[in-house]
């Protein structure tokens, strides 16, 4: 699909559509960050962001966050204007050191999410275990965050973050911390949680083998001011494999064109 056709579809909202981006624009002082960005994201999809430093990947997840509001376009939530941060809306923030109560165990930190949505102590404990258990860290209930290795500490912010039971799931480099190995076995257990839950997820990374292997579109944007310049469909079939998906041609020619894309801001 061309950009044109992106930008029309986001126009049109269809039924599906959770988020819409149209023509907004974002200022720092009196630097333009994003400029006249058009984007939808559609239930259950996933979309990867990529771009050179400076691009304005944050800038847009802070945008679709309702952290920030556009000097003009709108974003709409659910067909409604979205202004404000949403319960509904989940972070996975790169830095899980900060983003988890250190006084309180793995159990504590998911309750945190849920007492916060008001569910009530007795239910509480049957969902923190099946939270737990969908992020890999059944045994691992009583470790408080200083106990626990990298991947370990964002699987319980995922798991928190799932918590509340959020339509659209923004995580920024979540892996971008961890080693190869972990971060290989956390896109799969991500990939897995986002086909169960249909969550709608939006995935800033620099990876760019990263953005390929995850997504179901990629949007890479360009810099000064920060806009989309192409949007990349992924018709990898699902499940993905870290072997054979890596090896499959479509992959690779995915792969040269972002090298491609991306090269050219690195002189
Ligand atoms: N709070 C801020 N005040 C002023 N300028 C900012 C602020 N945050 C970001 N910027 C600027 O906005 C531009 C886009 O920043 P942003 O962090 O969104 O880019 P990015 O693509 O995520 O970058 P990176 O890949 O380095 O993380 C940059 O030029 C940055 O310096």
């Amino acid at each position: 699909m061309s950009l044109s056709e992106h930008a029309t579809s986001a126009m049109d909202a269809p039924r599906d559509t959770v988020l819409t981006v149209q023509e907004a624009s974002v200022r720092y002082g009196a630097t333009t960050v994003l400029k006249d960005l058009s984007l939808s994201l559609n239930r259950g999809e996933f979309v990867c962001v990529i771009g050179p430093s400076g691009s304005g990947k944050t800038t847009l997840l802070r945008l679709l966050a309702g952290l920030l509001t556009p000097v003009s376009g709108s974003v709409d939530f659910r067909g409604q204007p979205h202004r404000a941060p949403s319960r509904d809306i989940a972070i996975v923030f790169q830095d899980y050191t900060n983003a988890l109560l250190p006084w309180r165990d793995a159990e504590g930190n998911v309750s945190l999410a849920l007492e916060a949505a008001g569910v009530p102590r007795a239910e509480r404990r049957d969902q923190i275990h099946a939270l737990l258990r969908t992020v890999g860290l059944v045994g691992s209930e009583g470790k408080f965050p200083a106990e626990m290795s990298g991947g370990m500490q964002q699987r319980l912010q995922i798991a928190r973050c799932l918590a509340q039971k959020p339509d659209v799931l923004l995580m920024d480099e979540p892996f971008g911390a961890l080693d190869a190995m972990t971060r290989q076995k956390l896109q799969d257990e991500l990939l897995g949680i986002v086909a169960e839950s249909q969550v709608t997820a939006f995935f800033v990374t620099h990876d760019l083998e990263e953005a390929i292997y995850l997504g179901d579109r990629i949007i890479a944007l360009e810099p000064n001011p920060g806009r989309v310049s192409q949007i990349f469909d992924v018709p990898l079939p699902k499940p993905r494999n870290q072997l054979t998906t890596r090896e499959m041609p479509e992959f690779l020619r995915l792969r040269r064109q972002l090298f491609d894309f991306i090269e050219r801001y690195e002189q």
